[in-house]
């Protein structure tokens, strides 16, 4: 795989917007981006996205209330791809908790955050996203990403020492993030009537992968020529997302069309990664999905990748496949490197991965 384009930024997002610079060329979209997926429009309408009630999957019973919930659950992942969880057993002022720490590891000074600076051709720490090509557009955030998940394979060396309890922290998040997705995998199989563990097994396993993303989108002078974040589609089987309670920005695709995600405070917004649109054969989506910037307020977002262990093959469920509705994807087995590589050449890697 090629890195060499790969650089880090000569001064940050965050940095750039704390001296007021506007942003440099290689920041404002041209219409590679714009002609794919359409323009960028910094106030859409708002996503009518469902709200679930996972607390009632909880239960093993099928009452009443747990079937209503299923088929809302099943209707917002073949349409949106993506809903809010509620009633996941998080309180406010845990996930308050959170998002301060991560907002407390962005305001340390350069100089200390430079310790956890990713290096090139590698995605680990802290910085910006990788760079492919030349003309590829960057995104004005910046960002700590962290291979959690399984943990021998963490890189300390990238996980912040200050704040002092953010080590802790996003440990604990972790294990929490764990049983809801656990909750989350098992529900999705019910609402299509399979075996409860069918999706479950692939993702939340001993050895299956959790990375994360901690995200800070600065203020920016021209939010109307830049991206926070590049649409795209997520490579995991589901992300968890906690937003900023104070901002908006996250924007969901659907049918054409861009819908800003609303934000509800003790909510985790949950979309679907591309590895669960190959397992459900094509009926749950995969959304693309992007962020704007604003001009006055700085955005926090602090997103959870569940991924199978590389090993795993990961295909359509059998069950999911009969004479009406054939297999539409091949089984893929390292699905987040594959996607990578399809990223770097322009393909979408959902589409290359059809039968
Ligand atoms: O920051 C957000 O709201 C979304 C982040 C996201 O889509 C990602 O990290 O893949
Ligand atoms: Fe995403």
């Amino acid at each position: 795989m090629s890195t060499s384009q790969d650089s880090l930024p000569t001064k940050t997002a965050q940095q750039m917007s704390m001296d007021g610079d506007e942003p440099p060329s290689k920041y404002i979209i041209n219409n590679n981006y714009t002609d794919k997926f359409g323009p960028l429009e910094t106030s859409p309408p708002f996503a009518q996205v469902p709200i679930i009630d996972i607390g009632c999957f909880l239960s093993s019973s099928k009452q009443y209330g747990q079937q209503i919930e299923l088929a809302k659950l099943r209707s917002a992942l073949t349409t949106w791809g993506c809903f809010q969880a509620v009633n996941h057993g998080l309180s406010g002022s845990y996930l308050d908790n959170i998002r301060q720490v991560i907002k407390q590891f962005f305001e340390l000074p350069l100089e200390e955050k430079r310790n956890y600076f990713r290096e090139t051709g590698s995605v680990e720490g802290y910085g910006n996203d990788m760079t492919y090509s030349e003309n590829q557009v960057q995104d004005w955030c910046d960002r700590l990403f962290l291979r959690i998940l399984p943990e021998d394979q963490r890189k300390l060396r990238f996980w912040p020492k200050n704040p002092l309890n953010l080590r802790e922290t996003i440990d604990e998040y972790t294990k929490n993030i764990k049983s809801i997705s656990v909750v989350i995998f098992k529900a999705m199989a019910k609402s299509l009537d399979l075996e409860e563990d069918c999706f479950s097994k692939h993702f939340t396993e001993e050895r299956d992968v959790l990375q994360g993303r901690f995200i800070l989108y600065p203020p920016c002078a021209t939010p109307d020529q830049v991206f926070g974040l590049k649409a795209h589609s997520d490579r995991s089987g589901i992300t968890l997302l906690l937003q900023d309670p104070g901002v908006e920005g996250l924007q969901v695709l659907n049918d054409g069309k861009w819908y800003m995600v609303p934000v509800i405070h003790d909510a985790i917004f949950v979309n679907l990664g591309d590895q669960m649109q190959i397992m459900s054969n094509g009926i749950f989506k995969s959304p693309v999905h992007r962020v704007v910037t604003n001009r006055e307020k700085g955005r926090i977002s602090v997103a959870m990748f569940t991924e199978p262990e590389a090993e795993k093959e990961i295909g359509p469920v059998d069950a999911l496949v009969d004479e009406r509705r054939p297999r539409v994807y091949k089984t893929v087995k390292d699905y987040a490197a594959f996607n990578h590589e399809c990223f770097q050449k322009g393909v979408v890697a959902l589409d290359a991965v059809k039968l």
